[in-house]
């Protein structure tokens, strides 16, 4: 665990700006009638109104209907370097879908993201990995994909090699490793890149509890690295060491944001805000 108050870089320029941001899950498109249908329409109103539809009028038969997730609605915030953010919110409350959506990962329907500077997106270890592949061949991949030349290549092996210690099976297929082999290489390659921006779900910190200790040290290091932290967690020790300021997400919607002990105390206290 990182000891608290985290120290920022000074002087750092990357930024985060969301403006007017929605994300949508389309669940299913066509007009025939089925059992699933029959069933999501009978909840939709009861979903935290996060089911919606779109397409022409349910009162035609023939009518093409598209329902929707709405995960996330209407956001706007920035986020400046020296920030260290975490997203709080119920199951469901839409904070894995921002993370992805500020990683790149899935389309906005709506809305802007401007984001300054180099981003890392720790979700979960297995992330960008190719099973058919060696762990070598993985490695060399990824650095190919962040644009290392050879020399980068060749130091981002070493690296991840030394702390996945896989010996032999480093020029195996993946495919082959035990479960704990693969948490060891995916969370050595990922934390192997140090980025301006780091985006982190924190089932990226659970694993193998005789590596865990190894895993935080090297966590550490790339998230004190790091100028912007956007995490997301239900443990309320790691936001109150890890962050400095909140933002709380309810059906997809920011209904509080400000500093940690703040937002974590109306959190905690359960009242949800009115949306
Ligand atoms: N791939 C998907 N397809 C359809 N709906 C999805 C998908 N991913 C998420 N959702 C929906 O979007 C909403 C937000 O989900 P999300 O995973 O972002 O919530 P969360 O706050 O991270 O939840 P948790 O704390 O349980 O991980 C939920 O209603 C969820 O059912």
């Amino acid at each position: 665990m990182l000891a608290s108050p985290l120290p920022v870089p000074p002087g750092g320029r990357a930024f985060i700006d969301v403006t007017a941001l929605s994300l949508d899950f389309p669940l299913y498109h066509g007009g025939a009638r089925s059992l699933k249908k029959t069933v999501l329409s009978g909840v939709s109103g009861k979903v935290g109104g996060r089911l919606g539809r779109a397409g022409r009028s349910p009162d035609d038969p023939n009518a093409t209907r598209r329902v929707v997730v709405q995960a996330l609605r209407d956001l706007t915030f920035s986020v400046r370097s020296g920030e260290r953010l975490g997203i709080v919110g119920r199951n469901g409350a839409g904070k894995s879908s921002l993370l992805r959506v500020l990683g790149g990962i899935y389309e906005p329907v709506a809305g802007r993201i401007h984001t300054g500077g180099s981003v890392n997106t720790l979700l979960d270890t297995n992330f960008g990995m190719n099973l058919d592949l060696t762990g070598r061949e993985n490695i060399t991949l990824r650095g190919r994909y962040v644009g290392l030349d050879a020399t980068g290549i060749r130091a981002l092996e070493e690296d991840v090699e030394g702390f996945a210690a896989l010996g032999p099976f480093m020029d195996l297929p993946v495919r082959l490793y035990s479960s704990g082999m693969v948490v060891r290489l995916g969370f050595g390659l990922a934390t192997a890149i140090a980025p301006q921006i780091l985006l982190m779900d924190e089932w990226f910190m659970a694993g193998d509890s005789r590596f865990r200790d190894k895993a935080h040290a090297r966590l550490e290091t790339v998230v004190r690295g790091a100028e912007i932290l956007v995490l997301t967690s239900h443990m309320p020790d790691v936001l109150r060491q890890w962050c400095t300021r909140l933002i709380w997400l309810e059906a997809g919607r920011i209904v509080a944001d400000g500093p940690v002990d703040d937002i974590m105390t109306r959190y905690e206290s359960g009242a949800a805000p009115a949306l």
